[in-house]
């Protein structure tokens, strides 16, 4: 890691037409993290990532990625960054082998292309056209593109949507392991709280264009901290010392307390309460 950070951004503005996607939004992104963008449809994930990337444009604000504007970085700026976006390119009558090897030459110290296979899981589906993989496979691919030249930083735009339960968890592996590399900081959207948990140092939660919360996934909103729910056939209160209570119940039911259950506000609790969601 180093001090210098992966991204820095201030006061960042988008609009397209008269919709305002991007309100001023603030964001630092720390050399080697994993951090997880999390925000209803519409509220600005994809645009501020593709800013980030160099792919979109911006109305205002100051953007430092690796140390320099994507509106005007090179081409070496370029084959640091790693980007798996919504949109793939149509790749549909190359061989997964043919592919990998063609974008190797895009970089100019590729990692080698059977290694990047074997990384995604993919080795096995070396001679296959892409038009046959299944959407979690073509997934995989992308990534395999998107890690080819040996990214610093890597933005992945909702990587796992439409992934079965299955590919989710190999796909996790798959980014915990690219994470646990040496310089490579990943920028991740997601819709999905437990990819949040699993994945993400830190995450940022943005809504209608604007940063309105950010921390460590497991005090996110005061969850922490948060009063607990105790639970019980017959009953149930919200308190700030469970044990005391649980204690209580449990001398009064003269032992066990029938379907006793403790519970603090989860990740989805507190992303929904900072969102402004009805409950
Ligand atoms: N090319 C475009 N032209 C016009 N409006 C756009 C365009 N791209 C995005 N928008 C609008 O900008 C806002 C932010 O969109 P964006 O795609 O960045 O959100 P998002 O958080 O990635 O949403 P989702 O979770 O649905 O992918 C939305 O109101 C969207 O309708």
């Amino acid at each position: 890691m180093t001090d210098t950070p992966a991204v820095r951004v201030r006061g960042l503005r988008r609009t397209y037409g008269d919709r305002v996607a991007l309100a001023g939004i603030d964001l630092d992104v720390t050399c080697g993290e994993v951090l997880a963008l999390l925000g209803p449809n519409g509220a600005g994930k994809t645009t501020t990532v593709e800013i980030l990337a160099g792919l979109r444009a911006r109305d205002d604000g100051e953007v430092r990625v690796l140390g320099e504007d994507p509106a005007r970085a090179g081409l070496t700026w370029r084959s640091r960054v790693g980007v798996v976006t919504q949109g793939a390119a149509d790749l549909a009558e190359l061989t997964v082998g043919e592919a990998v090897r063609h974008f190797a030459h895009y970089h100019p110290d590729p990692r080698d292309p059977g290694e990047v296979l074997d990384l995604v899981g993919l080795a096995d589906r070396a001679r296959a056209r892409i038009r046959t993989l299944s959407g979690g496979q073509r997934r995989r691919l992308d990534v395999a593109l998107g890690v080819l030249g040996r990214p610093r930083l890597l933005f992945l735009d909702e990587p796992t949507t439409g992934f079965d339960p299955q590919a989710r968890r190999q796909f996790w592996a798959l980014i915990r392991a690219l994470a646990a590399e040496r310089h490579t900081t990943i920028l991740l959207t997601t819709h999905y709280l437990d990819e949040v948990e699993a994945l993400a140092d830190r995450v940022v939660v943005v809504a209608a264009g604007r940063v309105v919360a950010e921390g460590d996934p497991a005090t996110l909103g005061g969850r922490a901290t948060a009063r607990s729910t105790v639970r019980w056939t017959g009953g149930q209160r919200d308190t700030d010392n469970p044990a005391a209570l649980v204690a209580d119940l449990t001398r009064r039911y003269g032992g066990t307390v029938p379907g006793l259950s403790v519970t603090r506000p989860s990740l989805e609790d507190a992303y929904l309460e900072l969102i402004g969601a009805p409950s």
